[in-house]
């Protein structure tokens, strides 16, 4: 059973003239990953510093453990923000103990836990550096920690991936879910599509302050992901766009991608392909969550769909 950790109801805000949410709603489950998706300026920062009470909404209303609030308890919340930045003269052990202060968290346990992430994240014995003497990746890690030293209930991590190398973004993803598989309810935005495919339960896509896609990530690969069959062969792209199911055909040199129907069946459609057609090379995948975002936030499946809508 899921519970919701938060719930953001109806949120709307306007910066001067310009309204940025638009009735954004959605829930953060305890022992979920819940990621929040969408383009530049979609939104994201935005909700996110409204459920931390950095921007008061105009609209909508956020619940946290079933009770409306204006402030979520301190102790109760970890956000890592966009903007990274830490003391950085001070050592980084002293740092962490001062986060935990911050949250009212018990020192000798809050040491503990430091030691212990400053090993896991690949910086045992660093303890006594300050930030000024670390690379800008392990002092993001280091805001990691700070942000969740004091086992927050929900974690609240705004782009965690962005400025770390591919091995450093895997101990991340790890630790995330770790964190998740002990009930932390963790709200995280990034731009990584794959990791988030590979780690999220839940997403919520915005897109010109809008909700675009939300649900569980099966859902959202079960509605949107349908397939897409890669040809290599010299083949004319009017002749294979009349093929049944084929929804658009990209062509470059002799590479062809033929996107197809949502509902395709692909043993069956394959037998609808003509005997002519020239096949050197032959794929068929599904369509990747990078691929729906980049359709989302180039607005071809907004506009597909209101094309749809006018059909019916
Ligand atoms: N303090 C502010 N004053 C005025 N406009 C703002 C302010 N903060 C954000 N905006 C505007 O709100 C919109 C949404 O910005 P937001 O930072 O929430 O987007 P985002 O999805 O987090 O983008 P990114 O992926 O680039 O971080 C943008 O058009 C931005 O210019």
């Amino acid at each position: 059973m899921t519970t919701p950790a938060l719930t953001v109801s109806h949120l709307q805000k306007s910066f001067k003239d310009q309204q940025v949410l638009h009735d954004v709603s959605f829930s953060v489950n305890k022992g979920e990953i819940t990621a929040l998706l969408g383009p530049n300026g979609a939104g994201k920062s935005t909700t996110i510093r409204s459920i931390m009470g950095i921007f008061y909404p105009d609209e909508g209303t956020i619940e946290f453990n079933g009770e409306t609030t204006k402030a979520i308890p301190k102790h109760k919340i970890g956000y890592l923000p966009e903007e990274r930045g830490l003391y950085k003269n001070v050592s980084i052990m002293d740092i962490l103990l001062y986060f935990a202060e911050l949250k009212d968290y018990p020192r000798d346990k809050a040491k503990k836990r430091a030691l212990m992430y400053l090993k896991k994240l690949g910086l045992e014995g660093k303890e006594k550096s300050s930030i000024e003497e670390l690379s800008k990746g392990m002092g993001q890690k280091v805001q990691f920690i700070a942000s969740m030293i004091h086992e927050p209930e929900l974690l609240i991590l705004d782009e965690p991936f962005s400025g770390l190398d591919p091995v450093s973004q895997e101990v991340f993803k790890e630790e995330i879910r770790s964190l998740a598989q002990n009930g932390t309810a963790i709200l995280l935005s990034a731009h990584q599509m794959n990791l988030v495919e590979e780690m999220a339960d839940r997403l919520i896509m915005l897109h010109k302050g809008r909700e675009v896609i939300k649900g569980t990530m099966e859902d959202v690969k079960r509605e949107y992901a349908s397939f897409k069959c890669t040809i290599h062969g010299q083949n004319d792209q009017n002749k294979l766009a009349a093929i049944p199911s084929v929804t658009r055909v990209e062509q470059s040199n002799d590479v062809s991608v033929l996107f197809l129907d949502q509902d395709v069946v692909p043993s069956e459609w394959i037998r609808t392909l003509p005997q002519d057609i020239q096949i050197n090379e032959f794929r068929l995948d599904r369509i990747s969550l990078h691929e729906i975002f980049i359709d989302i936030a180039s607005d071809r499946t907004l506009a597909s769909e209101e094309e749809n809508n006018d059909e019916e």
